[in-house]
């Protein structure tokens, strides 16, 4: 499959990391700067160009991989050479009435991964226009498995909806990791020390909740002894309402996603 993405930012990095991981894909990118036009071709053979090509055909698979404000005037652009392409867009919030009227296609399915997709880690999100065709679904999904998991969506809402899960998820989990570091460096490890013990408790317990048949939240009563020292540190967690707050931050990032839809979708 020949995939071109248009933006090799954060995101785009990710995903064309997994696809090169997979192998057997033809990945091109379109990047305004060169610094990372290079990266992409030393770390993953992708080719690379700062101007979009002349032609698309039917064929290619072309990745939105631009930020939400930058993807309209993108979308003017790519509109006389798309040819009747695939288009991926994996921008959060931008609705596919926009993407279709800017575009003069239908053929797009929305996405929303996240970066662990550079580790075959990633989950994504998918809805597809009612023009896409089950073949065009097919190989938006092909491209998305090489960067792991992948759940189709009932309705588009869905997209805002699993952006504040997995999509957006990844930083609520680094702040947690860097949040234990800091613990880690406060109680007398080393920095590399503190890094290594926060890792691997959370791939350990992650790799628990996996296998156990119990529910997360019997899990963690299992840590907490009567009287003991975890009851502490959750009482703290809990007076502090740091539980409420991540819910909370959760339901303002689904309603940034629906908001900037509002705001971007509009012309
Ligand atoms: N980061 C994440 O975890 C996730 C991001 N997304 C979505 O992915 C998209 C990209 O995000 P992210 O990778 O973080 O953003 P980045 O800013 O890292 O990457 C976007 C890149 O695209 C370049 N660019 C913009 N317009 C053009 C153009 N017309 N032609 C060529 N290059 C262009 C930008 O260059 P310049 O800066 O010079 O304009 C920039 O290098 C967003 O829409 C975001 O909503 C979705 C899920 C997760
Ligand atoms: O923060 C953002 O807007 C993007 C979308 C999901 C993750 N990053």
């Amino acid at each position: 499959m020949r995939i071109t993405f248009i933006g090799g930012g954060n995101m785009a990095g990710a995903i064309i990391g997994g696809l090169a991981r997979q192998g057997g894909h033809r990945i091109h990118v379109v990047e305004h700067q060169q610094d990372k036009l290079d990266q992409l071709a030393a770390d993953f053979g992708a080719s690379g160009s700062q101007t979009l090509p002349e032609n698309f055909s039917a064929d290619d698979v072309v990745v939105l991989a631009v930020k939400p404000q930058q993807l309209r005037e993108l979308c003017l652009a790519l509109a006389p050479v798309l040819n009747g392409a695939l288009v991926v867009s994996i921008a959060a919030g931008i609705r596919l009435d926009a993407l279709g009227r800017w575009l003069g296609s239908r053929r797009i399915v929305r996405v929303m991964p996240n970066t662990p997709a550079m580790v075959g880690k990633g989950v994504s999100g998918l809805y597809a226009d009612a023009a896409a065709s089950a073949a065009d679904r097919e190989a938006a999904e092909t491209v998305m498995r090489a960067a792991g998991l992948t759940v189709w969506l009932a309705d588009e809402a869905g997209i805002d909806d699993i952006t504040c899960v997995s999509g957006s998820g990844p930083a609520y989990v680094f702040y947690f990791i860097e949040s234990m570091i800091e613990a880690g460096v406060k109680a007398g490890f080393s920095e590399a020390q503190a890094r290594e013990l926060a890792l691997a408790t959370f791939d350990g317990a992650v790799e628990l909740a996996r296998q156990s048949p119990l529910p997360v939240a019997e899990l963690r009563r299992n840590v907490m002894s009567k009287g003991g020292t975890t009851e502490r540190a959750i009482a703290r967690f809990e007076a502090e309402g740091v539980k409420a707050a991540i819910v909370a931050g959760a339901m303002d990032c689904r309603d940034r996603s629906i908001e900037m839809g509002r705001e971007l979708s509009q012309e």
